[in-house]
């Protein structure tokens, strides 16, 4: 009974976050779905401003405080410790769904570009961009990031044993692949409104602060010189002209 529960949970966390990962493909298309980063109800535009900010904020403060350690150890006197990362991608879905659902557009045009061949370029880099932050996840390990993997473990009687440093695919090109593929999916838009622009450069600054102050200070305590290391050799973000052959000299020893 306990087992079945437990593997609910997750399946039900697990299908929400895709879900919410299909919507958000949507909202930034501004295609297929009744609410949009250009399409809600009509407010004045310092209403919409507020709104806006505060559900940024509101995602970065859930999404920052959740995944702190001093957090995740309160939340486990309440919730057995394989339920945590279920918990923690339940509770972000929920908030970009509030997010997505209360969005206030400000229409204002930044860019609109109409040429066809342009459009369709756009729309395929976003498209290039939605696809690296999917497939990134299955470079670390898809099922542990979304919490399916402890449930598992616990409902079958195993062990968890934390993910270890990973270095290959995406990650020997940049150590954020999955970020870069947000900021790709933001920016890339043939039309780029004020609303749009907004949570474009709110949400990239919010990523590589994120970065800076919290994950990668994780990173370095959780896997140590080995972290340091990577950091030295490869870039944060942006990735270097011909990076792929030098990674792929290194390995194969030639300087
Ligand atoms: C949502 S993922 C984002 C990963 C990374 N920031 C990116 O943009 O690709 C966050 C989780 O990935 C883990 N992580 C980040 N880089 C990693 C690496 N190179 N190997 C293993 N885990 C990593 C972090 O510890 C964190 O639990």
């Amino acid at each position: 009974m306990q087992r079945g529960i437990t593997i609910a949970y997750g399946g039900f966390c697990y299908l929400l976050f895709l879900l919410t990962f299909l919507y958000a493909i949507a909202f930034f298309a501004d295609f297929g779905v009744p609410r949009t980063i250009d399409r809600g109800p009509a407010v004045p535009a310092i209403t919409a401003l507020a709104v806006d900010i505060a559900l940024l904020g509101l995602f970065a403060i859930q999404h920052s405080g959740m995944a702190r350690s001093g957090f995740k150890h309160w939340l486990c006197r309440y919730l057995s410790a394989p339920l945590e990362r279920s918990t923690y991608v339940l509770l972000s879905s929920l908030v970009l769904l509030l997010l997505f659902w209360q969005w206030k557009p400000l229409p204002g045009v930044i860019w609109s570009l109409q040429s066809p061949v342009v459009v369709a370029l756009l729309y395929a880099i976003a498209a290039l961009g939605w696809l690296i932050v999917l497939t990134s996840t299955f470079a670390i390990n898809h099922f542990d990031l979304f919490g399916l993997r402890q449930v598992w473990l616990s409902a079958h009687g195993k062990p968890y044993k934390p993910v270890a440093f990973q270095e290959h695919f995406y990650y020997r090109l940049v150590r954020h692949p999955l970020m870069l593929g947000f900021i790709i999916a933001f920016w890339a838009t043939p039309t780029m409104t004020v609303g749009h622009l907004l949570f474009a450069v709110i949400s990239t600054a919010y990523m590589l602060l994120a970065i800076h102050f919290l994950e990668e200070p994780d990173l370095v305590a959780a896997h140590g010189e080995a972290y340091r290391d990577y950091q030295r050799r490869v870039p944060m973000i942006c990735p270097r002209l011909g990076a792929g052959r030098s990674a792929h000299g290194r390995r194969h020893g030639s300087t």
